[in-house]
């Protein structure tokens, strides 16, 4: 093949110039004819040649039809090539099969395109192999060919992108999800823990009560403080969708974790704090620790260390500001060096009341709950009529029929529960009897009887005269529930009791002293707690300024309920009022007690005023 192509190339070359050659042709006249002959041949089989390696490129090429088409033709064509001019007629005709098979194909082709800006095209698998009985018209590859590289550049990019920020989401969904559902968990939890708090404890302060009533179906349950008192519903898990893709009106970042507090609800007692505390819950950028915790307070906690105090902290988000109440925090000497040493720039609220208010408050309270502690003690064998003998045997609810037992408490153990519950909140709730002065400890628990205190700079009589007495729990309580405020704040000889533990929380200028020795005025905001019952948002709104979130809690968040006299909170879910230990009734004093009592803390009141920079106005008489 190689020799005749090179022969064909040559005479090629010399029919070009067979003029010039013409000598040598005409030198051999009879070899004229048989050279043009051969020559014809030359360029036949140059043709023919040409054809076969069309032919053998064909045989290469995509379509399968074709190749068949083309090989019968093939055949034809070679006994077809004698004359040039038969042979140009069939080329012709080869031609028009072959636009008419290229069009065929470019049908066939169209069937696979896909419209780009990359050029793809979808060929048959056929085209890359040689041609065989196995090969299926049907199997098809994709040869890609980027004609616009920088639009290709462009289009991957944003489907890298897509990809990319797909993945985030889901990713951040799925942790997301799950930190939620724990926290969701954990509130839960405290809800529970919250309503299984059975006894009543005058050192702690009360909480918010679905008002379904739920916190009413344990008749203690209302009376106690120590435990966490949150019984809002657990969120609906609408509420806990992931905040990049549906934010919610609670959530704003992907992670939690507990933190310890930034901000402190210090006190004072029964001057609000619970109420302020709910009502900051309703902003998006807060978070609350459920129940009192008493860290700073009480040695036994403090000594638990900073991880024992986190812990007790609620799930929150980067960028929420946990928040804990402890009433008894203002009024215990120790606490705000300890706060310091957790945190020295924490931010510190102080809701005040009217001293002489917030006193009787403060007894009312004390003596609900000298009064529920009395009333189970009166009839411990109503509480189950017919014991199981071995209730009655007073041992522990153990073995296999002691399970229902062991979740009711027989009443030899429900009356030392009490008896306890009364001995550690003796601390306090024995200054009902006109107990300890300003500076003692709010809440100490202890254990043996309860003593009674010798009141503190009062003179005789009255309560002062019971001081030496040591009462049992029992019978404290009795007296507890006995005693009128005007019979516990004024002695006999009309001096104001100033050890009797109600007053003594009141000169809020001594307790305020020991913080601002500690730290900086700028730190601690004074609420108004007269206000807040009449106009909460007012105060809200200066207290989100001093934490530094926007304004958020709004006057649609809350509506008057005319029954408690109180503003209730509304909720995403529900509409809720605090439980029925705050706001409680007070029982009526004395007109003459109250302004003695007026005139008595007018001269602490001025010196608190001095402290915080502001006069509150409250009446001197
Ligand atoms: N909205 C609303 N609803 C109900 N009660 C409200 C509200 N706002 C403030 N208050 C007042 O809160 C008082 C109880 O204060 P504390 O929560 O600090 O008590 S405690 O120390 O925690 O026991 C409680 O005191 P008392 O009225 O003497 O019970 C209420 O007057």
């Amino acid at each position: 093949m190689t020799a005749a192509k090179r022969r064909a190339g040559s005479s090629g070359s010399s029919s070009g110039s067979s003029s010039s050659s013409g000598s040598n042709i005409g030198s051999n006249g009879s070899n004229d004819q048989q050279s043009q002959q051969q020559h014809h041949q030359l360029q036949h089989h140059h043709q023919a040649h040409q054809h076969h390696q069309e032919y053998q490129q064909l045989l290469q090429h995509p379509h399968h039809h074709y190749h068949q088409h083309y090989s019968s033709n093939g055949q034809h064509n070679h006994s077809a090539t004698s004359h040039p001019q038969q042979y140009h007629q069939r080329q012709q005709q080869h031609q028009q099969q072959q636009h008419h098979h290229h069009q065929q194909h470019q049908a066939t082709l169209r069937d696979c395109s896909v419209k780009l800006p990359l050029d793809i095209l979808w060929l048959p698998k056929s085209a890359m192999r040689p041609a065989g009985p196995d090969t299926s018209p049907t199997d098809c590859i994709l040869v890609v060919g980027v004609s616009r590289p920088k639009l290709a550049v462009v289009f991957l990019t944003v489907m890298l992108i897509s990809l990319f920020l797909t993945f985030h989401v889901l990713y951040d969904s799925a942790v997301y999800n799950i930190q939620a559902a724990q926290a969701v968990h954990e509130r839960h939890r405290l809800s529970l823990a919250s309503s299984s708090s059975a006894l009543p404890s005058a050192s702690q302060s009360g909480g918010i009560m679905s008002s379904s009533g739920l916190a009413a179906a344990s008749p203690l349950t209302s009376s106690s403080n120590h435990q966490p008192v949150f019984v809002k519903p657990v969120q609906s898990s609408n509420q806990l969708s992931h905040p990049m893709v549906f934010p919610s009106s609670r959530v704003h970042f992907p992670k939690t974790s507990r933190r310890l507090p930034q901000a402190l609800i210090i006190g004072v007692r029964k001057c609000g704090t619970r109420a302020l505390l709910e009502m900051l819950y309703l902003h998006p950028r807060i978070q609350k620790a459920g129940g009192e915790v008493h860290f700073f307070d009480r040695d036994e906690n403090y000594l638990k260390g900073l991880e024992w105090y986190r812990k007790k902290m609620p799930h929150s988000f980067r960028g929420q500001i946990t928040i804990e109440k402890s009433p008894s925090y203002f009024v215990s000497p120790e606490v705000p060096e300890r706060v310091r040493a957790m945190n020295a720039s924490i931010k510190l609220l102080l809701i005040v009341r009217e001293p002489v208010t917030r006193a009787i408050s403060d007894y009312t309270q004390l003596r609900s709950h000298a009064a529920t502690a009395i009333l189970p003690l009166a009839e411990p064998q109503n509480a189950n009529p017919n014991p199981s003998p071995r209730e009655s045997s007073g041992g522990g609810a153990t073995g296999a029929g002691g399970a229902a037992a062991a979740k009711m408490p027989s009443p030899l153990q429900s009356q030392s529960l009490l008896y306890g519950k009364l001995q550690s909140a003796r601390g306090y709730d024995n200054a009902l009897l006109g107990g300890s002065g300003a500076g003692a400890k709010e809440t100490k628990a202890t254990t043996g009887p309860v003593a009674r205190r010798p009141a503190g700079g009062g003179g005789g009589g009255g309560a002062a005269s019971m001081a030496t007495t040591t009462l049992s729990p029992l019978a404290s309580a009795a007296q507890m529930a006995a005693k009128s405020f005007e019979e516990l704040a004024i002695f006999p000889n009309g001096t104001v009791n100033e050890a009797y533990r109600p007053l003594s929380i009141s000169m809020y200028h001594v307790h305020l002293h020991r913080w601002l020795e500690v730290f900086p005025r700028e730190q601690l905001l004074v609420v108004n707690g007269d206000r807040l019952i009449e106009d909460p948002v007012s105060q809200l709104k200066r207290i989100e300024a001093f934490l530094g979130i926007e304004h958020r809690v709004k006057s649609e968040h809350f509506y008057f309920n005319e029954t408690k006299g109180f503003y209730c909170l509304r909720y995403d879910n529900g509409d809720r009022c605090l439980r029925e230990t705050k706001g409680r009734k007070h029982p009526h004093v004395d007109p003459v007690v109250v302004s003695r009592l007026r005139k008595f803390f007018a001269e602490y009141n001025q010196r608190f005023y001095e402290l915080v920079g502001e006069d509150l106005g409250w009446p001197e008489e």
